[in-house]
């Protein structure tokens, strides 16, 4: 999240709305291998599948904050120049995958903009988005627009220091899982092709009856990790119990000063058969005096390397594919695992045309530790 300094340049986050609670988890304590530390962002991404990630105290997340900093004054800089047209659901494949506006459940424009930028450009990957020869994606940098491009530095920053508070995180869970250290970080390295993106999203100010509405659909996010930064309220968690469709189930995170709002998405839950939980989330109107300026928002939405399978992990306290009863081709079909690209691919399709059903995945319940 960003700085504190930032923080003052929206009015503050009302603290008269009830807010979901959320573990606090140290990124130096993660450094230091504190062992209580990993325990609890694995109990939170069993329970929840979000924590608040403190990066102050530790020399790489306070250069993280700065990073933060810049992209999100980098996002109403791109959006004022962006196209907000009508007809961007049904733009080329090129601007549909940078310029963009989320579509409402009755095909209209959405509260959100955005825009997105790849890993693969700024950390000069091979690129995963190379589809057909005449792609935009082959060139190596990518010309983003110009407050995108003055800040290259910060986003590079971004992606790497992120990565690394992604890497802590990482462990954690492997060790709490009984896996090897690298287990899933070898999935998604950073330097291989993936569909990793940082996405700058701005909503405009929620001022009338009319625009108090959703402002991103709920969802889960499809890669494996997202990291997630704003200052403005809006964004809300669906409580674990609760059914999406009651307005009562979903609570709203309160930005932190200095913290990275952190959540698992599908990916993991897959790796893990089910023990990691992706969380359904969404953006709604923002509440109190706050809704009176733009919403800005940016996310590291980190996503598997193009060609690692996404079959279940075996070993550790895993469970077995065979301990779930189900059919003998759906069971083949997870052990063999489809390549990241096409699985992402099968997901995003659902997602256009409506045909997966949204909900929170994973969060079983496991052995404990020492009967393993
Ligand atoms: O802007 C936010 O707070 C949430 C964004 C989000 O959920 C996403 O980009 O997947
Ligand atoms: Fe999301």
């Amino acid at each position: 999240m960003a700085s504190p300094l930032f923080f003052t340049s929206a009015p503050p986050f009302p603290d008269d709305v009830p807010v979901a609670q959320i573990a606090r988890i140290s990124l130096e304590k993660l450094a230091n291998k504190d062992a209580q530390e990993a325990k609890a962002v694995f109990d939170a991404c069993t329970s929840l599948g979000f924590f608040l990630l403190d990066l102050r105290g530790n020399s790489v997340g306070e250069e993280l904050i700065k990073d933060v900093d810049a992209a999100l004054e980098a996002t109403g800089e791109t959006m004022d120049i962006g196209p907000r047209r009508e007809n961007a659901l049904h733009s080329t494949y090129a601007q549909m995958l940078f310029w963009g506006i989320m579509k409402t459940k009755n095909g209209k424009p959405d509260r959100c903009e955005f825009y997105v930028v790849t890993q693969d450009d700024i950390l000069h990957n091979p690129s995963r988005f190379c589809i057909k020869d005449d792609d935009p994606f082959h060139t190596h940098p990518f010309p983003n627009p110009p407050p995108i491009e003055s800040r290259r530095h910060h986003l590079e920053g971004f992606v790497n220091r992120g990565q690394y508070a992604i890497t802590l995180v990482l462990r954690a869970f492997s060790t709490q899982l009984g896996l090897p250290e690298n287990i899933f970080r070898e999935r998604m390295q950073p330097d291989q092709s993936s569909g990793t993106i940082i996405r700058l999203i701005r909503s405009a100010p929620s001022l009338t009856p009319e625009e108090k509405r959703t402002g991103l659909v709920a969802h889960t996010d499809y890669g494996s990790i997202t990291l997630l930064a704003n200052v403005t309220g809006g964004l809300q968690v669906l409580r674990p119990d609760a059914d999406p469709s009651d307005e009562r189930g979903w609570e709203y995170v309160k930005p932190e000063p200095g913290c990275l709002i952190v959540n698992i998405a599908d990916a993991m839950v897959q790796w893990t058969g089910g023990v990691l939980r992706s969380n359904m989330h969404r953006v709604n109107f923002v509440p109190g005096t706050q809704a009176l300026v733009p919403r800005h928002s940016v996310a590291l939405l980190v996503r598997p390397q193009m060609d690692t399978r996404m079959s279940r992990i075996v070993g550790g306290r895993i469970p077995l594919v065979s301990e779930d009863g189900e059919d003998k081709a759906k069971r083949a079909e997870e052990l063999k695992g489809l390549s990241a690209i096409v699985w992402e691919r099968r997901k995003a399709m659902a997602l256009r045309e409506g045909r997966d059903i949204m909900k929170s995945r994973g969060g079983r319940a496991l052995q404990p530790l020492a009967a393993v």
